[in-house]
Parts: structure tokens; C-alpha cells; sequence
């Protein structure tokens, strides 16, 4: 035991001689990372723990075989990739940290032995310790070697990885493009990775980098193993396409190989029958053959009776008679004879077609003559009408004339006496007319009987037509029966036969003259009718221009007679101012509201307004029993119509077409018919609508002498503020002194609308009474509480002076001028009742002041009176239509309207103006 012992110490000093010396200096200086590998090692031995090596040395490899779920996964794609070769990587490297972990077991088992059993000599000690440790480098060194092994392996598997993955870049290059990146990295790490890794301990615990690329590697192997299975599995899909495909390819290929095989079968049956058929064409069995056989045989058969005729003809030849001869000659001339009388025939023919047709010519002309004739006659008739009808026009100027002007009277007797004249050479025209028509008559039963004539010798020509046709159709009987009478040689018949021909011949030449006749009858009737048609222009002529004289003369005494007329107008013109003036430029008029229904709030209410049937310009008011007097200019009964108050009014509306200024209101409380008067109903209408209608129609009426132009505006006063009641939106407007240095006022902003018709200004009134605000009161339920004012603008031009004149008419609807404690306001109809009460004032101040004379007027107290400043002061006329309500309850209202109407009356506006510009000047 000793001796063994011994040997062993021996043999361990010889072999780790060197490594004890390491041992002992690594023990002093750690020079050698070897030394103080193994230095710790045996430390470690020594305190009973784990060598640090193996751990330092595997790390990588040890945290790969500590993760089992990473070994199954790499096991799994070894299955993968179906070769047994494949399994190395990490199951040998997990074997291996194994069978160190029972290397270190059994060692430190081994030293528990050793130390049970072997005494504490130092030399055991030592001897077990060099025992374990060269076990345990025997072990190692085993574990090199199996790890070399799984490095051979791993480096096979690493080319058969990088083949593989070659031969897939190959074939899928372009799939794979974005992963290109990490395949050339992996073989920049494989390229890294080229040097031999080393076998030693030394080397191994050196390069300690190596080991950290081999667990790259072995990571990167495992995506690459993933993406493998990857691109099988699309490897799989695509050889499944491609043999689904082939699959197709292979159907359509059997597929088209049947209809091949059909169409071959086809060909061969068209082949069989082809040759069938040609076998039967041989036999001559087709039909056509057939025919052309059976009409070659009927040829041959007509060959030869043709031939047998034509010898029977040779044989009739040779038999010659000089009487046949004779008589084929006769034959012949006889069919030339008939041939030229044919001709003849056909020549008259077309004579008598063309003569049919110049005949229809001339009708045709002769109908269109007539028609223009007609027309002309009554154009002709139409003019004397017009002359006719200006008679009692001219009657009526003549009449006036007469009447109003006796200084004219010689002239228009001049007038009268052409007129006479004119209606003198207007009978004339019309005899003549006459006998042009009774001409025209008789030419007309003249072409009648001349359409009679032709007519007749129409059917004539037409029976002898149709004679000689059949004379012809006999001779040709005739002359069919000579040939076979030839062929019989009957001289006897041919002689016949000479002498009807001769009858024919006979009858033939007596036709001629009878067409003849025709001709001429023809002929001479044309002429006629030309002469005819020459002589009635000429007729025509002469009563156009005896009508264009009698038109001329007409026209120049029409002239005077206009000339005339224009002064007339002028004059009537001045005597209606006249009487305007007359009867006062400003003129007040009462309206009594008639008793209504509604109007009875209370029973018993008695009537207190009462008027003069004698007396047309006062009415009494009964108060406290008492009689009050009021003289105005007019007062309307409460039945009077809106046409009565209207035919007051209409010289003003005149006097607007002539150029003045007018001013239409009404005044009055609310209620008593001021609207009523200015607006009136649908069905009838008011002042408004009737002196707009009148103004059209004094315009329609002046249309030749005066070119008007009529023009709208609409504004509403409320509260003070103006609004455009033609505008939509409602705008506050504002009054201004016009820019064009005039002095005239304007309203910026203001629609004025230009009025074509009077169905124009219609629908214009409308759109203004929608607009205008109305707001319910105790007074009325539906009073309006604003001014509304309608001006109309009438610009004139006189055609034959171009002078210029200018008109205006105010047309306003007042608010309801009752005193504000009785309409019962508060609040903003408090306002509102104030406001219409100033403005009433400063109306009743201006007239005031008017009436006084005063130099100063305060037009521009108020908006109303500022905006009726042009025709409420001088030279304007102006009417005011006072509204009263006949009704007890309504007395004082009644009473303090027609106070003011009494003295608006004692107002005078003096002379009214004209506005009128006549070369620049205004009157
Ligand atoms: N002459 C008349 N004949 C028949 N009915 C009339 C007459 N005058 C007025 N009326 C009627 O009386 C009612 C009130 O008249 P209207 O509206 O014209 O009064 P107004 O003075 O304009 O009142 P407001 O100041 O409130 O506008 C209306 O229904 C109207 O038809």
C-alpha cells in the first residue's frame, strides 16, 4: 500500500512537476490566468465549492442547456429538419455540465471517503487531493474532446445551414430582399468566426470573446432554423400552386386532346362521306347533273327539229311564185306605211301634250293675276275703310275747333271742304274699284268658258286617239291576215286589203284640218288673255296712283289738322289751370264715413255729422243741441263713391302729367276711412290706384306728342324714422339736401322704381301695403300707426319742342290724428301716438305759416313736413281730404278735424308753378 502510494507520488511529480511550480507561483503572484484558474480551483476544492472554470468556461453554453424550453425548440426543428445529424448543439453541451455536476458529486463523495477512511497523514492527504484533481482533469479533458466533437458537428451543420440558405436565396432572391441584411451579417459572423477555436484551457479561458460569438451564432442559427420553417412552408404553398397548376395544365391538355380527337373523328366521317359522295358523283346521281343531263338530251331533240324545220324551209324556198314575190312587196310598203302613219301619230301626240301643258302655264299665271288683283282690291278697300273711319275723328277735332275756337272756323271749313273733296275722290275710287271688280268678273266667266273650250276639245283630241288606235290595231289585224293571205297568194284579198287601206289613208288626212282649228282657236285665246292681263296692270296702276294722290292730299290736311289740335290742347290746358287756380291751389275736402255695423260699440249712438244736399261745401256738427257750421271746399255724403271723390282729384292728377307738384292727403282720426279713401279695396280701389291709372291714361293718350316717363317711391313714417316700404330689408332712411346743388331734398338710399304699365304700378302698391307696419289699437283694431307716403314722379318730354317738365304727386295716407289720452297708449304706443301727433302738428304749423304768409315756414319741424316741403309749399297744389266720422261718440275728434280743415281752407299757396324747361330755362 505504501509502495503504491509512493509510485503514485512519484508519477504525479514527475508529470505535474510544472504544474506545481505554476501552482506555487500563481499562489504568490496570480501572474497567469491559468495559474489562478487552477489556483482557484483548488481553493475551491478546498472549501468544498464548485471550480469557477467550468462555470467561466460554459457560461453561455450553460444558461443555453439550463433553459429547457430553448433545447426542446432547437431539438424540435433538428426533427425539423428530418436528419439525425442535426442533433448535436445543445444536448451534448447539457450532457456535458452534467456529467460535471456528477463529476463534482462523485469528487467531493470521494473526499468524504478519503477523509473517513484515510488517516490524517499529510502525504494521504496530499496523494488524494492529486488523485481527484487528476480525475478530474481526465474529465476535462474528456469534456474537450466531446466539446471539439460538438464543434465539428455544430461547424457541419453551420456549411449544411449556409447551403441550404444559399440554395433558398437562390430561388426566392426576391422574396427574401428585406432579409438579405441579416443573412450577409450572419455570414459576417460566420467569417469572424473562421479561426480555430481554441482547444486549451488556456486558450479557452483567454478568449473569452469567441465564446460570446458562438452564442450569437447559436442564437442567430435559431432564427434562421424559424425562417427556414418559413420559407418551407411557402416552399410548401408554392409546390402546391404548381402542382395544382400542373394539375390544370395536365385537365386542359386531356382536354384538347379529346376535341382533337373528336375533331379528327369528324374530318374522318366528312372524309367518309366526301368519298361516298364522290363515289355517288361518279354514278352521275347528283340532281343538277341530272338536269344538265336531261336539258343536253332536249337540246340534242331541239337540234334536230331545228334542223328538220330549217330543211323544210330550204324546201318551201325552192318553190318561188312571182305573185308571192309581189305580194311580199306589197307587205312591205304597206308596213312601211303604217310605221310613218304610227310616227305622224306620235308626233301629234306630243303637240297636243305640249300644248296641254303651255295651256296649264297660262292658267296657273292667269290664277295667280286674279289673286294679286284681289288682294290689291282689298288692300284698296281696306284704306278707304281707314279713311272712312278718321271721318268722324276729323268730324269731332272740326266740332271742337268749331265750338271752342271760332277763329279757326274758316280754316277747318277749308278743311271740311277738302275733307268733302277727299270723300269725293274716295267715291270716285270706289266706282272705279267697282268696275275693276265687275272687269275682273267677266274676265273670270270669259277664262271659264275658255277652260270650257279646251275641255271640249280635249275629249275631241282624245276620241280621235282613241279612234285611230283602233284603226291601227284593225290595220294590224289587217295586215297579219295579208301575210297569211300571202302565204295563200289570194290576190283577191290583197286587193281588198289595198282599197281599206286606202279608206284609212283617206280618213287620216281629213284629221289635220280639225287639229288645225284647234291651233288656231288656241292661239288666238292666249293672245287674249295676255292683252287681258296687260290691259287690267295698266288699270291697276292707275288707281294706285290716283289712291297715293288722294292718300297725300289726305295727309297734308291731317297735318293742319294736328297742328291744330296741339293748340287746341294747349288752350284747354291753360283754361283748366285757370280754373284750378280758380277754385284754389290748396283745396280741402270732407269725407262722412258712413255708419257701419262694427262701428256701433254702443246702442243708441246718434248720428251728429250731418250734410247739405243744396250745399256741397258745408256740414254740421250737432253739439250740446247746438248746430256748428263748417264751410270747406267740398263735402262728399257718407254715400258718396269712391269714383265721386276720385273726379274731385283728377285735374290735380292732370296738372302732375304737366309738370306741378301735387299733394293728395287725408287726414282724420283712425278709423274714419282715411286709408279707406287713399288705398281703398280690391274691388274698389281708392285714390291712389285711380289717379295712377288716370296718369296712364292721359299718357297713352299724349303718346304722339309727349314721351313720359313715370317713376315710384314708397316710404313709411314711424316714430319719426324713415323706411323704404319698396325694400325688403326695411332700412332707416334719412332726408338730405340733394347734392347736385339744386336745393331740392332727397333720400339717400331710397327705391325709386321706374312703372311701365299700370298693372306695374298694381303690383308696386301691393309690395308698399304689405311692407307698411300696422299695430292694433282700442281705436282700431287695425289702425295704422305710421305716415305712408307714395310719390310718384312724372318727367315729360314734348316730341315736337323737346321741352322738359317735371311733376310730382304725393300721395299720403296719414296716421290717425285722435289725441292721445283716447287711444288709451302707453308705453312705447305712448311713443308712438306722440310722435304722430307732433308731426300732425308741425302740418298744421307749415299751413299755419303758409297761411300767414310768414317767411319762414318750419318745414322742418317734423320728417312729414320736411318730405312734402317741394309740394306743400308755394306754388304746389295741394288737397287734403278730412275723414269724419259721423257717430256721436267720435264728436270731438270730429270737431278738432274739422277745425284744422277750416284753416288749412283760408290757406293760399298763391299761383301754382309749372316745372317745366324749355332750353334750359324753368318757368
Ligand atoms: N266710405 C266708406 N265706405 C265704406 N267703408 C268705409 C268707408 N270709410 C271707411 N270704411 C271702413 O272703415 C274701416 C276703417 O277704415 P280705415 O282703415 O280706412 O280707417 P283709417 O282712418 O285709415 O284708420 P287708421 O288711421 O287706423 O289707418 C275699414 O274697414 C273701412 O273699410
Amino acid at each position: 500500500m505504501y509502495a503504491f502510494y509512493s509510485l503514485l507520488v512519484y508519477i504525479f511529480y514527475t508529470v505535474f512537476k510544472k504544474e506545481e511550480e505554476d501552482v506555487l507561483e500563481g499562489a504568490c503572484g496570480a501572474s497567469a490566468d491559468e495559474a489562478e484558474h487552477v489556483s482557484m480551483e483548488t481553493r475551491s476544492k478546498r472549501c468544498g465549492h464548485t471550480p469557477r472554470l467550468g462555470k467561466k468556461v460554459f457560461a453561455p453554453l450553460l444558461l443555453e442547456s439550463s433553459s429547457g424550453s430553448d433545447s426542446e425548440e432547437l431539438s424540435l426543428s433538428d426533427e425539423d429538419g428530418g436528419d439525425g445529424t442535426d442533433l448535436p448543439a445543445c444536448t451534448p453541451l447539457a450532457a456535458f455540465l452534467s456529467f460535471k455536476q456528477e463529476a463534482e458529486q462523485k469528487t467531493s463523495q470521494h473526499q468524504v471517503e478519503t477523509t473517513a477512511k484515510i488517516p490524517d497523514s499529510p502525504l494521504v492527504a496530499v496523494m488524494s487531493h492529486l488523485l481527484s484533481f487528476l480525475e478530474q482533469y481526465s474529465h476535462f479533458q474528456q469534456l474537450q474532446q466531446q466539446v471539439d466533437q460538438y464543434r465539428v458537428q455544430l461547424k457541419r451543420h453551420r456549411f449544411q445551414h449556409r447551403r441550404q440558405m444559399k440554395a433558398l436565396r437562390a430561388s426566392y432572391r426576391q422574396r427574401l430582399k428585406d432579409k438579405n441584411s441579416i443573412i450577409t451579417s450572419l455570414e459576417e459572423a460566420w467569417s469572424q468566426q473562421q479561426a480555430p477555436i481554441p482547444l486549451s484551457e488556456g486558450e479557452c479561458s483567454s478568449d473569452s470573446g469567441t465564446q460570446g460569438g458562438v452564442h450569437q451564432l447559436v442564437q442567430s442559427l435559431h432564427s434562421l432554423q424559424s425562417e427556414k420553417s418559413n420559407l418551407r412552408g411557402e416552399l410548401r404553398l408554392l409546390h402546391s400552386q404548381l402542382e395544382q397548376k400542373e394539375r390544370d395544365r395536365y385537365s386542359r391538355i386531356q382536354g384538347f386532346q379529346q376535341q382533337i380527337d373528336e375533331l379528327k373523328g369528324c374530318i374522318e366521317e366528312r372524309e367518309e362521306e366526301l368519298s361516298r359522295l364522290r363515289t355517288a358523283t361518279v354514278r352521275g346521281a347528283t340532281d343538277s347533273e341530272k338536269r344538265v343531263l336531261c336539258l343536253s338530251a332536249e337540246n340534242e331533240s331541239l337540234k334536230q327539229s331545228l334542223s328538220v324545220t330549217q330543211d323544210l324551209l330550204q324546201q318551201l324556198s325552192t318553190i318561188p311564185s312571182q305573185s308571192s314575190n309581189m305580194l311580199l312587196k306589197e307587205n312591205e310598203n304597206l308596213r312601211s306605211r303604217v310605221q310613218q302613219l304610227e310616227m305622224s301619230l306620235q308626233q301629234r301626240a306630243e303637240q297636243l301634250s305640249h300644248l296641254e301643258r303651255h295651256n296649264e302655264e297660262s292658267d296657273w299665271r292667269r290664277g295667280q293675276e286674279l289673286r294679286k288683283r284681289d288682294d290689291r282690291v282689298r288692300e284698296l278697300q281696306l284704306e278707304l275703310d281707314r279713311e272712312r273711319a278718321k271721318e268722324p275723328e276729323v268730324k269731332y277735332v272740326t266740332k271742337t275747333v268749331e265750338v271752342e275756337s271760332p277763329a279757326t272756323l274758316k280754316h277747318l271749313n277749308k278743311v271740311r271742304q277738302k275733307n268733302e273733296l277727299l270723300s269725293e275722290k274716295l267715291v270716285h275710287q270706289n266706282e272705279r274699284c267697282k268696275q275693276l271688280e265687275e272687269q275682273i268678273r267677266k274676265s273670270d266667266e270669259y277664262s271659264c268658258n275658255l277652260q270650257h273650250k279646251i275641255a271640249a276639245y280635249e275629249r275631241e283630241i282624245g276620241a280621235l286617239r282613241e279612234e285611230l288606235l283602233k284603226e291601227i290595231g284593225h290595220l294590224e289585224e289587217k295586215k297579219d291576215e295579208a301575210v297569211k293571205a300571202a302565204a295563200s297568194c289570194s290576190a283577191e284579198h290583197f286587193q281588198n286589203l289595198q282599197e281599206q287601206f286606202f279608206c284609212l289613208q283617206k280618213r287620216l288626212t281629213s284629221l289635220p284640218p280639225t287639229l288645225r282649228s284647234m291651233k288656231t282657236d288656241y292661239a288666238s285665246l292666249r293672245s287674249q288673255v295676255r292683252n287681258f292681263s296687260d290691259f287690267y296692270g295698266s288699270a291697276i296702276n292707275e288707281a294706285k296712283k290716283q289712291i297715293s294722290a288722294a292718300i297725300h292730299e289726305m295727309s297734308e290736311a291731317n297735318k293742319d289738322l294736328l297742328e291744330k289740335y296741339r293748340k287746341e290742347v294747349a288752350m284747354r290746358r291753360k283754361y283748366h289751370e285757370q280754373l284750378v287756380e280758380l277754385k284754389g291751389n290748396i283745396r280741402v275736402l270732407c269725407r262722412v264715413k258712413p255708419v257701419l255695423k262694427e262701428d256701433q260699440h254702443e246702442e243708441g249712438q246718434s248720428v251728429v255729422v250731418t250734410t247739405d244736399p243744396n250745399n256741397e261745401s258745408s256740414l254740421t256738427v250737432l253739439s250740446k243741441g247746438k248746430g256748428r257750421v263748417f264751410e270747406l271746399d267740398k263735402v262728399f255724403h257718407p254715400q258718396a263713391t269712391q269714383e265721386e271723390v276720385f273726379q274731385e282729384i283728377e285735374p290735380l292728377v292732370t296738372s302732375c302729367i304737366d309738370g306741378y307738384h301735387v299733394c293728395i292727403f287725408a287726414y282724420g282720426q283712425t278709423g274714419s276711412g282715411k286709408t279707406y279713401t287713399m288705398e281703398g279695396s280690391v274691388e274698389n280701389p281708392g285714390i291712389n290706384q285711380r289717379a295712377l291709372k288716370q296718369l296712364f291714361n292721359v299718357i297713352e293718350d299724349r303718346k304722339d306728342m309727349w314721351s313720359y316717363s313715370v317713376s315710384v317711391s314708397s316710404v313709411e313714417i314711424y316714430n319719426e324714422v324713415l323706411r323704404d316700404l319698396l325694400s325688403k330689408d326695411g332700412e332707416k332712411l334719412d332726408i338730405k339736401i340733394n347734392p347736385d346743388g339744386t336745393g331740392q331734398l332727397h333720400v339717400p338710399g331710397l327705391r325709386v322704381i321706374e312703372v311701365r304699365n299700370f298693372q306695374h304700378i298694381k303690383k308696386i302698391l301691393a309690395t308698399a301695403r304689405r311692407n307698411r307696419i300696422t299695430f292694433g289699437t282700442q281705436m282700431n283694431q287695425h289702425s295704422s300707426r305710421s305716415h305712408a307716403l307714395l310719390c310718384v314722379t312724372v318727367e315729360g318730354i314734348d316730341l315736337a319742342t323737346g321741352s322738359k317738365t317735371t311733376g310730382k304727386l304725393n300721395l299720403v295716407d296719414l296716421a290717425g290724428s285722435e289725441r292721445v289720452w283716447k287711444s288709451g297708449a302707453e308705453g312705447e304706443r305712448l311713443k308712438e301716438a306722440q310722435n304722430i301727433n307732433r308731426s300732425l302738428l308741425s302740418l298744421g304749423d307749415v299751413i299755419q305759416a303758409l297761411r300767414a304768409r310768414q317767411t319762414h315756414i318750419p318745414f322742418r319741424n317734423s320728417r312729414l313736413t320736411y318730405l312734402l316741403q317741394d309740394s306743400l309749399g308755394k306754388g304746389s297744389k295741394t288737397v287734403m281730404v278730412v275723414q269724419v266720422s259721423a257717430l256721436e261718440s267720435n264728436l270731438g275728434e270730429t270737431t278738432c278735424s274739422l277745425t284744422f280743415a277750416q284753416r288749412v281752407c283760408k290757406v293760399e299757396l298763391g299761383p301754382a308753378a309749372r316745372k317745366i324747361e324749355s332750353a334750359g330755362l324753368c318757368d
